[in-house]
């Protein structure tokens, strides 16, 4: 039996994971409901997508029995407090990045989840095998091109090292940066020291156009690369060999680049509901509070204050 999707947020991502669903098989995935905060532009979705029903509230999606999961494709604003409604109405949720806009708010979600026996999982991707073949890993360089730190994208960086690390805490965090007259982080590098004398190094710029590409290189040599997009990659470089991903073709223009990628983390959910389980392995729910912690020291020590932050 298909997986019934209910999609939350009629934006842009959600029209992109909409189109990434559909490069899957049919019997697999199907997109049952569009819930907007609009019922117009739940109808405009729904009539765009093929999907059967369209909500003006999210609450009528929370109140439909006949969901396996709900996609959070809303401004990451929301993400807390929609997803606490999600999840105290006992339905399992694939939330858009970031999970949340600060450590207390992740930890909120995850442990609503888990006292509701429900599935939660943040959206990822995951390359954990690279780094295995890099022998004894000991530097990885990750950096973020402009304009995407303001909606924490430096957490696709901060997701490939843990990947890479396996979910190891890091020993030491150091973060330098400088930041808008907003308080906005305008730069901001970092360096975290692992367990064998391993090393990570971040870079995010919303003022220097930096390559997106992410490095890992270990004592038996040659770099591995993810060419960039690291976030969304489709080629890497291992032993100087160069390895592609292709992905197919959407049905309809996407607004991000690569999103029909997003079909890997429905796939991944899918088997996982399949077997009951109430995580996903590819990106357990302790990398995510762990991610949240990181990026918490990292906030501190370059003086990011959210809002979300004394609420
Ligand atoms: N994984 C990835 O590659 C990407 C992830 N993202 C993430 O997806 C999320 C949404 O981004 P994107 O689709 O570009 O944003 P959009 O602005 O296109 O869509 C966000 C949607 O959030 C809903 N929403 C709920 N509350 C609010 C509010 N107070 N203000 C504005 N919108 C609200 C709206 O849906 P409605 O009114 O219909 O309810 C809106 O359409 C973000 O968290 C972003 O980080 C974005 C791009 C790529
Ligand atoms: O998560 C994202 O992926 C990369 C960019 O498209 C950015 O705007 C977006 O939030």
């Amino acid at each position: 039996m298909a997986t019934r999707w209910g999609l939350c947020g009629a934006g842009k991502i959600s029209h992109d994971f909409s189109v990434a669903i559909k490069t899957l098989p049919p019997g697999d995935h199907r997109i049952a409901v569009i819930a907007s905060r609009s019922i117009d532009r739940a109808k405009d979705f729904a009539q765009k997508h093929c999907i059967p029903k369209a909500y003006g509230s999210y609450e009528e999606l929370a109140n439909n029995p006949k969901i396996d999961i709900v996609y959070l494709g809303m401004l990451h604003t929301e993400h807390w407090r929609v997803g606490m409604l999600f999840l105290k109405a006992g339905k399992n949720v694939l939330c858009e990045k970031p999970f949340a806009m600060n450590s207390r708010k992740v930890k909120d979600l995850v442990a609503t989840a888990k006292k509701n026996h429900v599935f939660l999982m943040v959206v990822s991707f995951a390359l954990r095998t690279l780094a295995n073949s890099s022998g004894n890993l000991r530097v990885s360089f990750y950096n973020l091109p402009q304009h995407w730190v303001e909606e924490l994208c430096w957490m696709y960086c901060l997701q490939f090292v843990l990947m890479v690390f396996n979910g190891e805490r890091p020993e030491s965090i150091q973060a330098t940066g400088v930041l808008l007259d907003s308080g906005v982080d305008e730069s901001v590098v970092v360096t975290m020291k692992f367990s064998r004398k391993r090393m990570a190094l971040c870079a995010f710029s919303i003022a220097a156009r930096l390559p997106n590409d992410a490095v890992i290189a270990g004592t038996k040599g040659p770099l591995k690369y993810v060419l960039g997009p690291m976030h969304c990659p489709t080629k890497l470089v291992v032993n100087d060999k160069e390895t592609e991903y292709p992905l197919p073709e959407p049905c309809l223009p996407l607004n991000f680049t690569n999103s029909a990628g997003l079909r890997y983390e429905a796939g991944e959910v899918r088997q996982r509901l399949l077997k009951g389980l109430k995580e996903s392995k590819q990106m357990p729910l302790a990398d995510s509070v762990l991610l949240s912690e990181i990026m918490a020291e990292i906030r501190k020590q370059v003086g990011v204050v959210f809002n979300q932050d004394s609420q």
